[in-house]
């Protein structure tokens, strides 16, 4: 049985009775769980003795008119889940276990969070790091499994346990897509029928870029040329952007040389906003 946690001291009281020579995988999520996430918690599985998820919505990272309140919340399909994935533990906080009404320290990383999704989604990274580092504290793990559908997120998670020393090793979890190519999603649940048709061209509008790289286009700009030409192409979608960067700085770049890039997406498609990624070389 997947033991459930719901306060911080229970997780504490968990993780003390483990023996000290067990290694702990952590997977965060904001639940609605689907194939992507329970392929990380295989992921965890593989690499430690002892797996815990979380689940919780954490309003800080959603911003005042984005879908916080009707973000799904199916709890007892998500228990099924992890138990059926062999996790070993949960941890479900309410809202108030993770912030006091007055709590007034947050955590900034001030730089790869400004940019992409930073820059259309204000204080977004700061409520992402912020509870990240609220968890790891609680749950100690020694390592912790993100997905790279969500790539500047990871980007931004790493360059926060490197500058503020965490003793916790990141892995990143490939993506895990539908038939059609599209990356599951818990916000693709509100795509209507004619928009959930239309999706797979964001991951299209990636390949087709890919395509050009490995024909030897190495110029960013024809390569984002490419890439949006092929999205225009689908009047449901409209893109936010469509960047080349940097895999590493998120930072604009002119050619692509032997770092590799980051193809990044977000896009919406009626009010579902949705993102993706490719990374080249
Ligand atoms: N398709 C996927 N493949 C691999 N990992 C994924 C996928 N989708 C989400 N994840 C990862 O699961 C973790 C929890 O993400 P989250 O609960 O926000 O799910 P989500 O499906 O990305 O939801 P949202 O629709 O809010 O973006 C994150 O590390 C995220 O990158
Ligand atoms: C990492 C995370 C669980 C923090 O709330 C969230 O941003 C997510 O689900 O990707
Ligand atoms: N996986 C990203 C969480 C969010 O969009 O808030």
């Amino acid at each position: 049985m997947i033991t459930i946690l719901r306060t911080i001291a229970e997780v504490r009281a968990w993780r003390d009775s483990l023996p000290s020579t067990e290694k702990l995988g952590f997977v965060p999520t904001m639940g609605a769980l689907h194939a992507g996430h329970i392929s990380l918690m295989e992921l965890a599985r593989r690499h430690a003795d002892r797996t815990i998820a979380s689940i919780f919505v954490n309003p800080l990272q959603f911003g005042p008119n984005e879908d916080l309140s009707k973000y799904p919340r199916p709890i007892e399909q998500d228990l099924a889940l992890l138990e059926a994935a062999g996790v070993d533990a949960v941890f479900l906080p309410p809202v108030h276990e993770l912030y006091p009404p007055d709590a007034s320290t947050f955590v900034t990383e001030d730089s790869v969070s400004s940019h992409l999704c930073g820059a259309v989604r204000p204080g977004h990274f700061r409520g992402v790091t912020t509870v990240v580092l609220k968890l790891f504290n609680i749950v100690m793990p020694d390592l912790a499994v993100f997905g790279q559908k969500d790539a500047q997120q990871c980007v931004v998670i790493e360059r926060m346990v490197r500058d503020l020393n965490l003793r916790v090793q990141i892995l990143r979890g490939p993506i895990v897509r539908e038939a059609d190519g599209l990356a599951l999603s818990s916000r693709n649940i509100y795509l209507e029928p004619a928009d959930r048709q239309a999706a797979p061209a964001i991951f299209r509008s990636l390949e087709a870029a890919r395509k050009a790289f490995e024909g030897g286009e190495r110029d960013a700009a024809a390569l984002a040329a490419i890439g949006r030409a092929s999205l225009a192409g689908e009047p449901r979608i409209s893109p936010q952007y469509w960047e080349v960067r940097h895999p590493q700085s998120l930072e604009p770049i002119a050619t692509i040389g032997a770092e590799g890039a980051l193809l990044a997406v977000a896009a919406h498609l009626g009010n579902t906003r949705l993102i993706d990624n490719l990374l080249l070389g």
